[in-house]
């Protein structure tokens, strides 16, 4: 049964009432328009608890066999994770490719993965997708195995002919590569936290800006980096972390890290999959939670971040939050609301704003001082000169004299090297 087009009706239960039933319908749409799959028609059902064998209610199900027929749809594509015996229910009743919304988002990961990381790990959450799959199952795995259709890098073809015992395997060896990968991204790590650089992540839900963010913060703070991120108005643009060290002109610099962003219903083994990856995320000091404040939904795309951060073990890490989009709405911009700042990456407002919050978190033990360093420690003056945010030099008979916000460990550090400074007379 491989598709004969890319047309396909999309399918959805309102479960009691869900109130973002009707966003997620449209984001199933966005979903599968983003493997290349056009969206003829949609069909929705209201319903106190769905149907264990067929998802829909009965009459529902000729309902859409009626009208994927009349629209020469040879896909239909389910707003939920189905399980083994409803794929293979609905496809008898209706003799047409039968997906979910889990492996279209398994599929756009697999196309848009590019380092060997997240090829690895799209593979596992895969592969782990399609093991319960697999009994008695053989024949629709081929269609399922192609997944929503669209290209993706060479997991399709095999699966075909792999047993459990054998998918099983293949998942073993590629968690021991992806094992590897992720020690030595950890010894990196480590190394970053060992120079105590405060660590400052950027989540939220996909399309929000994240990306978007990081790159106007590099323009503003390290014009001649030349270190920009892609972002795009498509979903899932970023699928691996990636880390930017920003230099503020009072010489405090902090890691800034962009990561993938996040989507309602995202299928648990993608997040456990991609746990490795957003470990970063989890041992930050700060969150940036971008919002897409333009977005009506936008309340909604907080929980799901939050929920999401909490599956990651990251919800007790201070956040503050960044409503992007500002320009979209009616409200002014920039303004600072406390942990709220409420910005546009697009028009370059607020930028500073966001990062005078983020400065009056990690940089919290900054201490003001006034030292004098004996001329015989000369590297400290370079040290503090390039580490500190110096506001006066003086030079005086014993040693040079630095008014500086300086980090309260490393005053600790080189205290006992400093001279005290002449009473006044
Ligand atoms: N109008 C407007 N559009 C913006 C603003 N900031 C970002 N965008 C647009 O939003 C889209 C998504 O931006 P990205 O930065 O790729 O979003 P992201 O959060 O990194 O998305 P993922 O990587 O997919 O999670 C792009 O088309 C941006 O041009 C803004 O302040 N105003
Ligand atoms: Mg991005």
């Amino acid at each position: 049964m491989e598709p004969t087009n890319n047309k396909a009706v999309i399918v959805g239960v309102n479960l009691q009432d869900r109130p973002d039933f009707a966003y997620s319908m449209e984001e199933l749409r966005n979903l599968a328009e983003a493997c290349n799959i056009e969206v003829v028609a949609e069909l929705t059902q209201n319903l106190p608890k769905l149907n264990s064998s067929h998802y829909l209610g009965s009459g529902k199900v000729d309902e859409l066999l009626g009208l994927a027929e009349g629209l020469d749809a040879s896909t239909v594509i389910f707003n939920d994770e189905l399980s083994p015996s409803q794929i293979r229910n609905l496809e008898g009743a209706l003799q047409k490719r039968v997906i979910d919304r889990t492996i279209l988002i398994l599929d756009i990961f697999a196309e848009r993965a590019q380092t060997r990381e997240a090829q690895l790990q799209v593979e596992v959450a895969r592969l782990q997708y399609m093991l319960p799959r697999l009994v008695g199952l053989r024949e629709s795995l081929g269609r399922q195995g192609g997944g929503s259709g669209m290209k993706n890098k060479g997991t399709g073809e095999t699966k075909l002919e792999l047993d459990r015992r054998r998918i099983e395997d293949r998942i073993s060896a590629l968690q021991a590569e992806l094992e590897k990968l992720v020690a030595r991204r950890q010894v990196q790590r480590k190394q970053r936290q060992k120079t105590g650089v405060p660590v400052v992540c950027l989540v939220g839900y996909t399309n929000a800006g994240k990306s978007s963010l990081m790159n106007a913060i590099l323009d503003r703070y390290m014009p001649d980096s030349n270190k920009q991120v892609l972002a795009k108005d498509m979903l899932f643009a970023t699928l691996e972390t990636s880390v930017r060290s920003i230099e503020l002109p009072d010489n405090k610099s902090f890691l800034l890290t962009d990561t993938v962003g996040f989507v309602s219903q995202l299928p648990h083994h993608l997040v456990k999959a991609f746990r490795s990856t957003l470990e970063e995320v989890a041992e930050a000091d700060l969150l940036i939670q971008v919002v897409d404040y333009a977005n009506l939904e936008y309340e909604r795309m907080i929980e799901v971040t939050n929920s999401t951060l909490k599956e990651l073990g990251a919800d007790h890490i201070p956040m503050v939050y960044a409503y992007n989009k500002t320009d979209l709405t009616g409200e002014r911009y920039p303004q600072v609301n406390g942990n709220q700042v409420y910005l546009s990456v697009k028009e370059r407002a607020g930028l500073e704003e966001l990062i005078d919050v983020v400065k009056a978190h990690v940089f919290q033990d900054y201490v003001k001082c006034e030292v004098i360093i004996p001329f015989a420690e000369g590297r400290l003056v370079a040290y503090f000169n390039a580490n500190a945010h110096v506001q006066a030099t003086e030079y005086e008979a014993n040693g040079t004299r630095i008014t500086m916000e300086c980090k309260k460990s490393d005053y600790e550090k080189y205290q006992h090297l400093f001279l005290e400074p002449e009473p006044a007379e």
